[in-house]
């Protein structure tokens, strides 16, 4: 048996996507293979360890636990994870936006010398700001559209400029979004400065750093990436929002959305976007997963939109149901992850292994 670890909510606006991965990803365990440990981060960032699972969960809600109060609670995480008889095989950080998609509990990972599914620091942490993500794709030499960026100190002393240049080097309509984010939490649509005044308020309410892009009239379309350092690209699923457009309640509350699975596109297109996706995953170093969003014209132009480290995980989300339709049970794809993730520490250690062996001669 095999010991791992659901590291779920988090101190982050998309804690409630990730109550609803985890339970999905607790399902899809096999129980007589895995000893599975529930591990709650609470919206206030309190880690609460739960007892192991017997079987999986009724409803996300139980998933909720109640802490202690005590801020430092990782502490019990971190003995847990660091005694010999309790230490996971491996950890699923089944965590979505900042404190968890971002790099900062791989790190603790990697410091704790614990295998984990998913994105490493660097990809993680790049993959998560939307400033520093458009700057890597730029350099790999994919389409995005006009933007501009802004941090609040910045934009305290010097507002209008900024609006000024947003209206001159962008057209209406304008989407402003937190740079460090997801689900779509904190993005408005603006269609004149007044909004567009707004819009930047409301988003700096989530981030310190912002984003304006120029809003572009395309179909919608997402791939998913598998893999290490050979990563396998999904077909193409195209997101068909029938509102203004694909905001949190579209995603997760009225259930609006309908999904195109495959997408309805061309050989030529498909292909473009198949090699987009795949240097996106290779330019921030991936590792396991990605979902890699795009906006399509008319024309057939492809610009990436963002990428999506640790994307929605429901049986029901774009990145699975990708798979599946080609042929991947939802299981499977979990099992997947934990050997990838196994995979990656394991070529690590054997490289620190072999160069100790290499010095001792
Ligand atoms: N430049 C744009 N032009 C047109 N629509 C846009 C643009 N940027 C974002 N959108 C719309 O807003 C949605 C959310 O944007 P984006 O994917 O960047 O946000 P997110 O918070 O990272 O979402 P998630 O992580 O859930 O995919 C898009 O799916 C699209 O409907
Ligand atoms: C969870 C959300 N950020 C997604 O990419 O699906
Ligand atoms: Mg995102
Ligand atoms: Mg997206």
């Amino acid at each position: 048996m095999k010991k791992i670890g659901i590291v779920y909510g988090g101190k982050s606006a998309e804690h409630e996507v990730s109550l609803m991965t985890a339970k999905a990803v607790i399902a899809a365990l096999d129980f007589s293979n895995y000893i599975v440990t529930p591990i709650y981060i609470t919206l206030d960032g309190e880690w609460v360890c739960g007892d192991t699972l017997q079987a999986p969960v009724e409803d996300a809600e139980s998933l909720r636990f109640t802490g202690t109060g005590q801020k430092d609670s990782i502490e019990q995480f971190v003995t847990l994870a660091s005694n010999k008889t309790s230490r996971f095989d491996i950890v699923f950080p089944v965590l979505h936006g900042p404190n968890g998609e971002d790099g900062t509990i791989q790190g603790l990972f990697e410091m704790m010398n614990l295998p984990y599914v998913g994105n490493g620091v660097l990809a993680s942490s790049a993959g998560m700001d939307k400033v520093v993500m458009k700057q890597l794709f730029h350099q790999a030499g994919l389409k995005q559209v006009p933007y501009l960026y802004s941090i609040h100190s910045q934009y305290e002393g010097s507002q209008e400029t900024f609006l000024d240049a947003c209206e001159s080097e962008l057209k209406y309509p304008l989407f402003v979004k937190p740079a460090n984010l997801g689900s779509s939490v904190g993005i408005t649509k603006a269609k004149n400065r007044g909004e567009l005044e707004k819009a930047i308020d409301y988003a700096f309410t989530y981030d310190r750093k912002i984003v304006v892009e120029q809003g572009i009239v395309a179909r919608e379309v997402e791939l998913s990436v598998l893999g290490n350092d050979e990563p396998t690209v999904s077909i193409a699923g195209e997101v068909l929002p029938t509102k203004d457009f694909y905001d949190y309640s579209a995603k997760y509350v009225d259930g609006t959305t309908n999904y195109a699975i495959p997408a309805a596109i061309s050989e030529t297109e498909l292909y473009d976007l198949q090699q987009a996706a795949i240097a996106a995953f290779k330019i921030l170093d991936g590792s396991g997963l990605v979902r890699a969003d795009f906006f399509l014209t008319d024309s057939g132009e492809v610009f990436i939109n963002e990428v999506n480290t640790l994307p929605g995980f429901t049986p029901i989300s774009m990145y699975p149901k990708l798979w599946i339709a080609s042929g991947k049970t939802y299981p499977q794809l979990v099992e997947e992850l934990i050997q990838l993730g196994l995979e990656r520490f394991e070529e690590k250690q054997h490289r620190v292994t072999t160069r100790n062996e290499d010095d001792a001669q």
